[in-house]
This record gives C-alpha cells, structure tokens and sequence, in this order.
C-alpha cells in the first residue's frame, strides 16, 4: 500500500494537447483522469492544479506588446478552462471533482476557500485549484507549491513532458542526464527551468518534496505513488 495520504499534483497544460498543435485532446485527458482515478482508488486525497501553456502559448501571438499583467490574467483565465474540462472529465469518468478558482468567477466556480478545499478532500473527492495563484507574474508551479504547502500535502507531484530533472533541458541539450535525487539549494544554483525558481523556494522553506516525472509515460502516476524509482525526487 502507498505510505502517502494527500498529494498535490501539477498537471502539464502543454501535455494535455496530446499531438495537437493546441487544446484539449480528448484520449490524453481521458487517459490522465483514468490515472488519477486509480491512485484516488488507494485512499490518496489528490488535490490537482493544471497549467495552462496548451491554451495559453496558443493565442500568446495576441498578447505580444500586452501588458504583462493582463497577458498573465489571459493565461490564468487558460487555467479555469482546462480545470473545467478536467472535472468534467472526471465526473464522466466516475469521480466526484470540485474547482475552486483563486480569482473570483462566481457564476462559473466556486471561489478557493482553504476550509472548504480540506473539506473536500477529507470527503475523498478531487480538488482542482483553477486561475494559478490568482497573481499575475507567477506561474501554476508556483500555484501547485502554495496550494500543496497550504492543505498540508506530502509531496508535490510534477508531471510534465519530461521524465525528470536534467542538467540542462533535454530538449535542447540531447549530452544532458537526468537526476534521479537532487536538492532544492543545488536546483536553484543550476538555474535549472524544469520549474521556476520561486516554486522550488516555497518548497524548500516548507520542506515539501517534489517529484518530477513523466505524464506521458502510462501508469507512472500510480508508479509515483507507490514509491517506485519514477522521475527526479527534489528534496530540502
Ligand atoms: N533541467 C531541466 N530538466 C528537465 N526539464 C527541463 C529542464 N530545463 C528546462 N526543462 C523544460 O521544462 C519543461 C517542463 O516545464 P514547463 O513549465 O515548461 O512545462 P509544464 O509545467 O509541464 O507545462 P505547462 O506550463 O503547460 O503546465 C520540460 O518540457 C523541459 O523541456
Ligand atoms: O499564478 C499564476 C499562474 C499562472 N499565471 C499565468 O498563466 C499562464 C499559464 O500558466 P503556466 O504555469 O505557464 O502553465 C502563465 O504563463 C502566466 O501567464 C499567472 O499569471 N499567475
């Protein structure tokens, strides 16, 4: 059985275009709930937070000579959309999901309410944190470090397009290898961008791990969970 009791997972937004050129492709978002179903199925409270980079590089061409601030807001309006397709999703799927939103969108989503979320999630359904942290200039890495921090989460699960933590990014550098442990002081001295820096911070303060490892690798998530050598573990 997995020794965890509560995760905060970061869901690529990029990764959820599947080998669309942008959006939502319906069997990769399929496939990602039927993962988090079988990990909620152990008795894991998942709380989820989606970025928004297949939506949101889509129409950045528009926001080019915007004012950061309002291209940030666009990109975190991105976020409420994959949060809703994702909950919708898993309702189809079987699983009950709420979506709080950090920036208030009442009509559409309930606001976030930290004692609500902890509600839900003792009640065992799925928490999705829509709209980042609700601030421009910051990034839904460092949504998923806030939110994880906050409802007392024992990890926070990275899945992304890559299959860990590098030496440089992979997909520029094909000599880079990957990390199977690293730590957080020695992530932020190599400027490595797997996550921003201010992501990595907030863990390291709080002394929540995270772990970085591949979405588009079938099963990893449950793999993760039960504690089997999957991606890069970032530690304090
Ligand atoms: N040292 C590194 N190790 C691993 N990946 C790295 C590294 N440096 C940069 N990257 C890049 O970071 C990317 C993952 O982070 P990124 O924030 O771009 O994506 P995401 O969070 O998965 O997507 P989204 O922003 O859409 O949610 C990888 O696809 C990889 O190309
Ligand atoms: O707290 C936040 C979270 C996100 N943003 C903006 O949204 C986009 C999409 O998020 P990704 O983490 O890149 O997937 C991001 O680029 C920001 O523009 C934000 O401003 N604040």
């Amino acid at each position: 059985m997995p020794a965890l009791k509560r995760i905060l997972l970061k869901l690529s937004g990029e990764a959820l275009m599947g080998d669309d050129a942008f959006g939502i492709n319906r069997a990769t978002i399929v496939r990602m709930v039927q993962e988090i179903r079988e990990v909620t199925e152990l008795g894991i409270e998942v709380a989820v937070v989606i970025g928004g980079g297949n939506i949101f590089r889509g129409v950045a061409g528009g926001s080019v000579g915007m004012d950061r601030a309002t291209a940030d807001y666009m990109g975190m309006l991105a976020t409420v959309m994959n949060s809703l397709a994702l909950a919708d999703t898993m309702r189809q799927e079987g699983i009950t999901a709420r979506v709080m939103s950090a920036i208030g969108i009442e009509q559409v989503v309930e606001p976030y309410v930290r004692p609500k979320a902890l509600q839900y999630l003792e009640e065992g359904k799925v928490v999705v944190f829509a709209a980042g942290t609700g601030n421009p200039f910051f990034t839904t890495d460092t949504a998923a470090a806030l939110r994880g921090a906050e409802i007392g989460a024992e990890i926070v699960l990275k899945a992304t397009k890559v299959d860990g933590v590098y030496t440089a990014d992979p997909k520029k550098d094909p000599t880079a290898t990957r990390y199977s442990r690293i730590t957080f002081d020695e992530a932020i001295t190599r400027n490595l961008q797997v996550l921003d820096a201010t992501a990595f911070a907030l863990c390291r303060d709080q002394k929540l791990p995270i772990r970085v490892f591949s979405i588009l690798k079938p099963g990893s998530l449950k793999r993760v969970v039960m504690g089997e050598d999957e991606g890069t573990l970032v530690h304090v």
